[in-house]
């Protein structure tokens, strides 16, 4: 696991200026924004300096009004569409979604991508340099929420001339914040899409992440979060971390019908060697070790745990009641995560939801990654014909 590279730290001085959509910009050129002045936090204090990543599809209408704000998972990034290349490690995590004539069309809508606030792919987070540029934050990083990160998100709206999206879609951790829009922010949520995600993390879910929070701070290369220019990390624990995390994205019978008791290739499992899904899981584990930060997978649970939508707002049947968007709500029949029950709270509680969708799939929560066409569906009911 040590020979693996783990993700860059963003070099200390690199600091791109803030550029908001020109005429010609190739789609999915990732542009930053910089925040005016410190966000304040939730918990406390403010961050200075904050700047989110972020990509653009399509083009805006004169008035903005065709803007689509979708939001990503814990792992995921700003690139929703397109391939790897540089600046993206991987290819698009929704490709099928978003292009000329698919349910996000970019010959109609104009489709934003933040990286959310605390991640590593170009957006401000542990690795990023303090305003001062002298060290990075590292294990300093504040404790962030989704109202913190979507408050975030709001500023780079205002600077992009976009009052009111047309649709703020997400999925699991982007769920958590397309609902935090749409609570925080009615007004300028025009149609919301849930998909796979609740209104506040269980004690199951806060469970599954408090096991993954502990394999990498007990990594000895961990150092309080202070590892960035140290040349290691905590990569065991990230490992380990993903190792656990993936599966329970996954469904049961996913596992058993795909890996069963098969041993990996020529490997034995009483003689050291490992079944196929041992296999399986080194590989998610070694891809994400390459391409994100400890830290940041860190900031970022936190961060799920501590979403309650009704915090400070009556609970969270007042708070859903205060969604003024039409909205579509949908879970993954195979989802042992984040179950049904969690969002049937959500399209009962919202009063502009329709009756809760099901996507059908075996792959378990990350079926709303994978199952393009039904969540393709999902947008092309809830935005309607041209
Ligand atoms: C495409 C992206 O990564 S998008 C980047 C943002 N990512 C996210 O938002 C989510 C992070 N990723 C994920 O959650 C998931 O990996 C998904 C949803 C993207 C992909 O799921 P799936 O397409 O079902 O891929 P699956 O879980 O089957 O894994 C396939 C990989 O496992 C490998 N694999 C399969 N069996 C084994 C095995 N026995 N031993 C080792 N590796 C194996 C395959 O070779 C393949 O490798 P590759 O991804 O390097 O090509
Ligand atoms: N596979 C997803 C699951 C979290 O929703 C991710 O890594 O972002």
């Amino acid at each position: 696991m040590n020979a693996v590279t783990a993700a860059p730290a963003d070099p200390l001085p690199r600091l791109p200026a803030s550029g908001a959509w020109r005429e010609g910009d190739p789609p999915g050129r990732r542009r930053w924004h910089r925040l005016r002045r410190p966000l304040p936090l939730e918990a406390g204090g403010e961050l200075p300096g904050v700047r989110l990543a972020f990509e653009t599809w399509g083009r805006p209408a004169p008035d903005a009004s065709n803007a689509v704000l979708v939001l990503h998972a814990l792992t995921g990034d700003s690139h929703v569409a397109g391939p790897a290349g540089p600046g993206h490690p991987t290819p698009g995590w929704w490709d099928g979604l978003v292009g000329p004539g698919r349910a996000l069309d970019t010959d109609r809508w104009f489709v934003v991508a933040p990286n959310v606030l605390g991640g590593c792919q170009g957006s401000t987070g542990p690795a990023s340099p303090r305003p001062d540029g002298t060290r990075r934050w590292g294990g300093a990083f504040p404790f962030v929420t989704q109202r913190d990160q979507v408050a975030a998100e709001r500023d780079l709206a205002d600077a992009l001339g976009i009052e009111t999206w047309a649709l703020v879609i997400g999925g699991s951790m982007g769920g958590m914040r397309a609902l935090e829009w749409a609570v925080s922010y009615p007004e300028r949520t025009g149609a919301l899409l849930l998909l796979a995600t609740t209104a506040a993390a269980s004690a199951e879910q806060i469970a599954w992440a408090s096991v993954q929070l502990h394999a990498i701070r007990s990594d000895p290369h961990w150092r309080g979060g202070d590892y960035h220019d140290t040349g290691s990390g905590p990569h065991a624990g990230l490992g380990l971390a993903r190792r656990l995390a993936h599966v329970t994205y996954r469904s049961e019978a996913e596992l058993r019908l795909r890996f069963g008791r098969a041993p990996q290739g020529t490997e034995h499992p009483w003689y050291g060697g490992r079944y196929q899904v041992e296999s399986y899981l080194d590989h998610h584990a070694e891809k994400l070790i390459r391409r994100f930060d400890a830290a940041s997978y860190v900031v970022l649970t936190e961060a799920m745990n501590a979403h309650d939508v009704g915090r400070d707002r009556g609970g969270v049947r007042a708070a859903l009641r205060r969604v003024t968007a039409p909205t579509l709500v949908a879970g993954v029949d195979s989802d042992r995560l984040y179950p049904l029950s969690q969002q049937e709270e959500l399209a009962s509680g919202i009063p502009g939801a329709d009756r809760l969708r099901v996507i059908e799939s075996p792959y378990g929560h990350d079926g709303f990654l994978l199952e393009t066409e039904q969540v393709g569906r999902l947008v092309r009911e809830l935005l309607g014909p041209d």
